[in-house]
């Protein structure tokens, strides 16, 4: 366990979030202290808020209650029912957390799910998701999301972009350094000494030799080839229809896709309970659960909370191997 804990910004209040970090605390709470960033007011009943005014006593307080580092927001919560007056509160949990990070008053991030839709029309919000924003905030010039399930990791090289702009997304892009940080993740966070990286083609059956798609032959291969002459072991580029079943799925540790749904429709087909949503490429360590606000079951107490634990013991295993806990 670490001496720091985790924080975690309270996502959007109308969704699941406020149910998920008090189940993740009392299946947690001897194990991985972390604190809450949001407003008391939007727990359900029996969360027995610990209220904190220094982060860094979120461990000696989890053993009585959820740790809370409260942040007021202007409007109660509905579960299911957004409220743009919550939005900039929503935003300003994100920052919190990252200043506490940045501060060195927790060890990593946990981000609970925000409803982007929601924060650009509440807030003004002009990022499309947390990844972009966190390396706005952070000062980063080349973030990378993975997608981390049971036996499956994916990266996606354009992030959250529409379908018809991920060629020039490609063409943009420094696909060799997205390959790079995959890697380097897989030796320092997962401790892969040699680790095996499948590439997949943007085309279907990988362009087909040039016949259905150019971007594998002018902008794929010669990424591959960077990585190659640096010794890293790269396969591709593959075709994405036949690289996610299982025996395919043997032969690699990390999967770089060429965009959103292509990978991250594998893995939440395999893992969508239990995946976890990490950002690479930070000066902090940031993980999240891999799915949404789920409004459709906020407030029934039918959320499942495996994933959100699975993201609070990555952030603090990956800070624990870091050095930052
Ligand atoms: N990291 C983040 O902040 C993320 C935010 N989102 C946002 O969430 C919003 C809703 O997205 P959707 O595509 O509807 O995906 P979603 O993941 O919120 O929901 C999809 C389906 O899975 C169910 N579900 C989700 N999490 C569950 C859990 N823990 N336990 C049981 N069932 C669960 C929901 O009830 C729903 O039926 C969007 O605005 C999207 O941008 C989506 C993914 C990540
Ligand atoms: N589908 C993954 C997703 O949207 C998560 O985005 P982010 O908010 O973690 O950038």
């Amino acid at each position: 366990m670490s001496a720091l804990p985790v924080a975690v910004s309270c996502g959007d209040p109308a969704g699941i979030g406020p149910e998920l970090a008090v189940m993740a605390h009392r299946q947690l709470r001897a194990a991985l202290p972390f604190a809450w960033i949001g407003d008391p007011r939007h727990l359900p009943e029996g969360a027995n808020p610990q209220i904190l005014s220094d982060m860094r006593d979120a461990p000696a307080a989890a053993a009585r209650g959820l740790p809370v580092l409260p942040l007021g927001f202007p409007a109660r919560r509905m579960p299911g029912r957004l409220d743009p007056r919550n939005a900039p509160a929503t935003v300003a949990a994100i920052e919190r957390a990252v200043l506490e990070v940045r501060e060195a008053r927790a060890a990593a991030l946990c981000t609970l799910p925000i409803q982007k839709e929601a924060l650009i029309e509440g807030a003004d919000f002009r990022f499309p998701g947390h990844t972009e924003f966190l390396a706005h905030l952070t000062g980063a010039d080349h973030e990378v999301m993975m997608l981390v399930g049971e036996g499956l990791r994916v990266v996606p090289a354009t992030i959250h972009v529409p379908l018809a702009d991920v060629p020039q997304a490609l063409a943009r892009t420094d696909l060799a350094r997205t390959i790079r940080i995959a890697a380097r993740s897989m030796v320092r966070d997962f401790g892969i000494e040699r680790p095996r990286i499948a590439v997949a083609g943007l085309n279907p059956h990988a362009g087909e030799g040039g016949k259905i798609g150019r971007e594998e032959i002018e902008l794929i291969v010669p990424a591959l080839e960077t990585c190659r002459a640096e010794g890293l072991d790269v396969a591709g580029p593959l075709p994405g229809d036949t690289m996610f079943h299982p025996a395919a799925r043997a032969r690699y540790d990390v999967a770089v896709c060429m965009y959103h749904d292509q990978a991250l429709i594998p893995v939440k087909t395999v893992d969508f309970a239990g995946g976890v949503n990490v950002t690479l490429g930070l000066r902090i360590v940031r993980t999240s659960p891999d799915h949404g606000t789920a409004l459709d079951i906020a407030g029934t107490g039918e959320a499942d909370p495996t994933s959100f634990v699975n993201a609070l013991l990555l952030a603090d295993g990956m800070a624990r191997a870091r050095g930052k806990a």
